[in-house]
């Protein structure tokens, strides 16, 4: 195995990381947030965001292009890897000279088996001559066609169109490969919204949005001052909704079951202007210090953080409002999070992650006051985790009574997937 850690060239980086990707099952947004805080210049960063985002996007599509032209089985994954990172920028990126695409590919294919390179170099030149034939898949029906540009593995196409048909599950299809928006929430313990618009929307080019305290940018803002001094929090526009759906009131006593990494309670946190007081509970030990990194540099006095397991923990005191933003299958994060979308649908993970829902719904029952109000949210479009959950959860206790109710599937504003139902103890 070649190695390359200490390499600075964008493809040789990119190349690594897909290989830790397909090979090992590791998370890119955790890789690439690594190599933004490499010494190496910005454009260079940006190209290895855009082939390693881009090749993961379009993994099911890039290898049956290239499965045209190679024998998988006798080719190894690694050769494959490469051809389908560099397909992809042939397809994708159309600034980049295709000479560099080939001679980079066929320097890194040097490295992995020489004997390979030539057939790196040939394959390459076919993708290139032959692109939109290789890339076209008109013999098939549009449905297949469709998931097939879209790399949307058939399990997830199938559950879709079982649980929503078949026009909503092409949407879901289509929007799964787009380019999210930079969502982000103004922390209203530190600015108010009006004015932390009125004096960034030329230098950040803002755009308001259909949720409160939220905004789009087209300007990357996790390394800016604004960013680093609290002022803003980078948040997905569905995900910023759901504590505005919980809209909890000044002085309340508020449990976040599920916290981490604090998006959503350091929300309820500025909507609590620091008064009150706030619970937040994560079972995750390694993930409690990005909680408290967040609160602190949002500036949140009102968070009492801890690390115990949701489904069992128990308070003197019962809560007026509780947050339920459960671990779920994520069927709503593919634009961000690819790999999700890659690895297929399996029942039985699944009802396992279902199975955890329903007892954390069951304790925060438990937890809530009469006349208390909770939300429960995922981000999932799947019925079983959501709707179907909460008609169970309703069937188990009476005096619940559902009184919001909202799917977001993500292509409605380039947002995630979201779940949200916000119920009362009567
Ligand atoms: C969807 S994420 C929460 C996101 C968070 N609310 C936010 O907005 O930043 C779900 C979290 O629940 C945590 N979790 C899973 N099982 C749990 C349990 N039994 N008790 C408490 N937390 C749990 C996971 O570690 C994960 O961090």
């Amino acid at each position: 195995m070649m190695q390359m850690m200490k390499t600075n060239n964008s493809r040789e980086i990119a190349f690594e990381c897909l290989q830790k990707v397909f090979k090992h099952k590791a998370f890119s947004n955790i890789l690439l947030n690594e190599i933004s805080k490499k010494d190496i210049p910005q454009k260079f960063k940006n190209l290895v965001f855009a082939i390693v985002h881009g090749t993961i996007i379009n993994k099911i599509l890039l290898e049956k292009t290239v499965s045209k032209l190679i024998d998988n089985k006798k080719t190894n994954l690694d050769i494959q890897i490469l051809l389908w990172m560099s397909a992809y920028q042939i397809r994708f990126l159309k600034t980049i000279p295709l000479y560099a695409v080939v001679n980079e590919a066929v320097s890194i294919a040097k490295k992995i088996n020489p004997r390979l390179s030539g057939l790196v170099n040939a394959t390459l030149k076919k993708v290139i001559n032959n692109e939109q034939e290789l890339f076209s898949f008109n013999e098939l029906s549009e449905e297949q066609r469709v998931i097939i540009e879209n790399s949307l593995p058939e399990s997830f196409y199938n559950l879709f169109k079982e649980q929503y048909g078949s026009k909503i599950a092409m949407k879901l299809a289509k929007d799964s490969t787009k380019k999210p928006s930079i969502y982000f929430r103004v922390n209203t313990l530190k600015i108010s919204f009006e004015d932390f618009f009125q004096t960034y929307k030329q230098e950040l080019s803002l755009i308001k949005t259909f949720t409160k305290d939220c905004l789009i940018t087209k300007v990357p803002i996790v390394q800016s001052r604004m960013y680093a001094e609290g002022l803003i929090t980078v948040q997905d526009a569905a995900s910023i909704n759901v504590v505005n759906i919980l809209d909890p009131k000044l002085n309340d006593h508020v449990l976040d079951m599920c916290a981490a990494p604090g998006g959503k309670v350091t929300h309820i946190s500025s909507k609590l202007k620091n008064t009150g007081k706030v619970i937040a509970c994560e079972i995750n030990e390694s993930k409690i210090k990005l909680i408290q990194q967040n609160i602190d540099r949002l500036g949140c006095s009102n968070i009492e953080l801890i690390c115990k397991d949701a489904t069992s923990m128990k308070f003197e005191e019962k809560f007026d409002c509780i947050l339920l933003d459960a671990p779920c299958s994520g069927f709503g994060v593919f634009k961000r999070k690819p790999e999700i979308k890659l690895k297929g649908y399996t029942k039985n993970k699944i009802n396992e992650i279902i199975q955890l829902q329903s007892n954390l719904l069951d304790n925060a029952y438990q937890n809530l006051k009469v006349s208390g109000e909770m939300v429960y949210s995922t981000c999932t479009i799947n019925k079983l985790e959501n709707q179907n959950q909460i008609e169970k959860f309703l069937s188990r206790y009476s005096n619940m009574k559902k009184i919001y109710e909202e799917q977001l599937f993500g292509y409605e504003n380039n947002t995630d997937g979201f779940y949200v139902c916000k119920m009362i103890k009567e």
